[in-house]
């Protein structure tokens, strides 16, 4: 992708579709007038008064203890310098977004207009007692020390000044790694520090902490060396000048093991680079552009270890890592501080992750095969599920040993669990979905390559490495739209009603003759069909000459479903397709069937669709537990629509005893275990959580699936067609960008899981 086409996604993924990144949700009722009495007047009375009665109340009837202020006033936003407070907002948005998704923390961003140290001060004083905690966010040295320090002083909530500490922490754990791995030791090496800002001044002083040596170090400004003969030094820059009689990076640059870059985008060269000594160490931090870029510098030396601040590369040291974890800790001990034992336990805590086996899913989310500590991963990714289990208990406990904790915690396993349930699920299925299908990425013909969602969600894919697409449609339309989107690939453009590639049309004319010509189809007929793209496709996949399918875009469901029956198939052994929707509610992926395909199904049928239903679970990763639903509970009703749900039931207790899989059930008992266990704990889903609900009918699935998505603002995956011949997925009618993509990479997964069967059954 071209630098303008990623500058236009970046401001249309801002601008739409609603604008910005964050928004509030009310987290109790508020349906009824008596609801409302209990939030607003005369309800929330109480709570105020407790809380006059007792400050500390406020922890317990408000959200302060979850909520974090991010506060900037814009004047040193990433690398951009002094950009206003307005200008400093999506970056505060984005910091909003971060703590909310790794650590399930509530902000608000607040930008203030002043670069007034006393008035700065003065307004996060006079507006802390809304939060657990505040986050000071890209404000330029030396003011941000100033800042920092009296608000620390003057206030007994968290206050941590993100570009200094959440900088140091990272990247001291990520120095600590590297330097195991080149074998040098933080008391010998020689340190070159690029900026004495914010960042770079607390994070040489961290290093110093951990062992570095102040006589090792060379630090500059925009001016050059900081030298001792320096007029005009601030205090924080006195601490770090030296007594060597240089002026340039260039110079000091010379036998450096270690570069820290918290300064300016592009101001490395390669040959100070290869000036350093051996296994040099190259942290350039600087966003959005490191002082090298990454390729430029691994291209200058083999045995250099290298990071920067982004996330397009491997080791990304940026203080992503810190921040939400740092807070989770301090929130949930309600530490009046953060102090330098809190630092250093998370300094710990960060580099000895590295140094742990990587789950699975962390591989897959980053297209990664094998993560292993070492010169490509000297720290955790942000998407490690295991930061949050790891590094808030090390800050929790830090806080509570050191003294600064108001409400200590005492078991730990449960605070460990309590804090993994706050990771969404949601997003983690679509990146599992994703790294996987990127795997083993397969040929997926798209049948509406000429929309410009389709082709959209093509070129995501593409550039994604999740499949290889082949486009079809009118090729004009796709080559200018290519143009359009700046998707510049090499793939098959295949425009079926051309009169291009006769030979391979006609192969695909003479195959479906072959398989239909009893069922009225003529030589002569069959080749017109193949000038129509769902035809085409179909015979695609069938012949080979791709792997998947994906088509429906502009069609409504049942006119292409049936083409596809008729052409593809059903699967071996299969007397009934079936779709179903994975939904990705609160309690994590639900998997709902039939939404899109048998209006009345059998009891027969709805155990063929239970069955199919929990491949698709295991495909996800996911044990399926399947609640046959109904009006019904077990018997209650004797009508047949509710006979017919048990005897599916009854049929696959008898048939697949391993299943776990009982009804009928009332969808209230089937989705609260308590419920389900005080009421019938003789059922084989007591104890369980379900994830799989197979509804009796076409009516309640589909317009559940539908409600859910509209009503919850659910986001769903499918309908993923099961039982095929062949991985053919069938878009919803308009489907959104995402929703292709996601279907894509399932149509991918879909392909790959058939080849490892087809490859198990070739096994002698
Ligand atoms: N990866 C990460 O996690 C993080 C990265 N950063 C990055 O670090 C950089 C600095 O941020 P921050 O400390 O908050 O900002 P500050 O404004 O506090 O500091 C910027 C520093 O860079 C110095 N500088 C400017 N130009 C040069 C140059 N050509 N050579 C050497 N030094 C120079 C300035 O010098 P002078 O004092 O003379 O003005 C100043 O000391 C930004 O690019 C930011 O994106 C920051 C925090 C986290
Ligand atoms: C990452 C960050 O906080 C910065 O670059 O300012
Ligand atoms: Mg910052």
């Amino acid at each position: 992708m071209s630098k303008q086409s990623k500058r236009i996604e970046a401001l249309v993924y801002h601008a739409k579709p609603t604008p910005g990144k964050i928004k509030v949700v009310p987290t109790k009722k508020y349906a009824s007038q008596r609801d409302l009495s209990l939030a607003y007047s005369p309800g929330v009375a109480e709570p105020c008064l407790e809380i006059e009665k007792e400050v500390n109340n406020v922890y317990k009837y408000t959200a302060k203890g979850n909520l974090v202020a991010v506060i900037s006033n814009g004047t040193a936003v990433l690398g951009l310098g002094n950009i206003g407070p307005e200008a400093s907002k999506p970056v505060m948005e984005g910091k909003g977004l971060l703590f909310k998704i790794f650590a399930d923390i509530d902000v608000f961003d607040i930008e203030v207009d002043t670069e007034d140290v006393d008035a700065f001060i003065e307004t996060v004083k006079n507006i802390a007692p809304t939060f657990g905690g505040i986050n000071l966010e890209d404000i330029k040295a030396p003011e941000a020390f100033e800042i920092e320090r009296r608000l620390k002083e003057e206030l007994d909530i968290p206050v941590m000044h993100d570009d200094q500490h959440g900088t140091a922490i990272i990247s001291a754990a990520a120095l600590l790694n590297a330097l195991e791995i080149a074998e040098k030791n933080i008391e010998d090496v020689k340190i070159v520090v690029s900026g004495a800002g914010a960042a770079a001044i607390s994070c040489t002083r961290l290093y110093q902490s951990c062992g570095a040596k102040a006589e090792h170090i060379v630090m500059l400004d925009s001016k050059g060396v900081i030298r001792k003969d320096r007029e005009n030094l601030t205090p924080q820059k006195t601490e770090f000048a030296t007594d060597r009689k240089i002026d340039t990076l260039d110079e000091a640059m010379k036998e450096a093991d270690v570069f820290i870059g918290l300064s300016m985008a592009d101001i490395v060269t390669p040959e100070m680079l290869k000036s350093m000594a051996k296994d040099p160490i190259v942290f350039a931090m600087a966003n959005p552009n490191p002082e090298i870029s990454y390729q430029l510098a691994v291209d200058t030396r083999d045995d250099i270890i290298m990071a920067t601040g982004r996330s397009d590369h491997p080791n990304q040291v940026n203080n992503v890592l810190g921040f939400p974890f740092i807070f989770r800790g301090a929130l949930d001990v309600r530490a009046t501080k953060i102090n330098e034992a809190m630092k250093m336990a998370a300094v710990k805590a960060l580099s000895q992750l590295a140094k742990e086996p990587v789950p699975e899913q962390v591989n897959l989310a980053y297209n990664e095969t094998r993560l292993t500590f070492g010169r490509d991963y000297i720290i955790p990714k942000p998407f490690d599920p295991r930061l949050i289990a790891e590094v808030p208990p090390a800050v929790a406990k830090a806080a509570m040993e050191s003294g600064v904790a108001k409400e200590p915690i005492e078991d730990w396993d449960r605070y460990k669990n309590s804090l993994l349930e706050r990771l969404g699920s949601d997003n983690k299925l679509v990146r599992q979905l994703l790294g996987r299908a990127r795997t083993n990425p397969k040929r997926v013909v798209f049948a509406e390559a000429d929309q410009l969602d389709v082709l959209k969600a093509a070129q995501i894919v593409y550039e994604e490495g999740v499949a290889e697409p082949i486009l079809l449609g009118r090729r004009d339309a796709i080559i200018s739209l290519m143009e359009e989107l700046e998707f510049d690939a090499d793939v098959q453009i295949i425009d079926p009603k051309s009169d291009e590639e006769t030979e391979r049309k006609n192969r695909y004319a003479q195959a479906y003759w072959e398989k239909r010509k009893r069922q009225g189809v003529t030589i002569y007929s069959a080749e017109k069909k193949m000038r129509e793209r769902n035809f085409y496709a179909a015979m695609m996949v069938n012949v080979g000459d791709a792997d998947a399918l994906i088509t429906g875009y502009s069609r409504s469901y049942p006119s292409v479903v049936k083409p596809m029956l008729e052409l593809i198939g059903m699967a071996e052994g299969v007397a009934r397709v079936a779709t179903t929707n994975v939904m990705m509610t609160q309690r994590g992926p639900m998997f709902l069937s039939d939404t899109s395909i048998n209006i009345n199904p059998s009891a027969k049928d709805l155990a063929r669709i239970a069955r199919m239903t929990s491949r698709v679970a295991k495909m996800f990763g996911t044990d399926p537990v399947t609640a046959m639903i109904s009006y019904s509970n077990f018997g209650s009703s004797e009508n047949p629509r509710a006979e017919k749900v048990k005897e599916a039931v009854a049929f696959l207790h008898k048939a697949y005893p391993e299943m776990v899989v009982d009804g009928e059930l009332q969808t209230d008992f089937a989705l609260n275990s308590k419920m389900l266990q005080d009421i019938f704990p003789f059922s084989k889903l007591a104890g369980h959580k379900v994830n799989t609900l197979i509804f009796p009918n076409l009516d309640a699935a589909n317009i559940t699936y539908k409600l859910l998505k509209e009503l919850n603002k659910t986001e769903s995956i499918g309908p993923i067609m099961m039982g095929m011949a062949k991985p053919v997925h069938i878009l919803q009618l308009g489907a959104s960008v995402d929703e292709i993509v996601n279907m894509t990479a399932i149509a991918v997964i879909d392909a790959q899981e058939r080849e490892k069967r087809q490859q198990r059954e070739l096994l002698p």
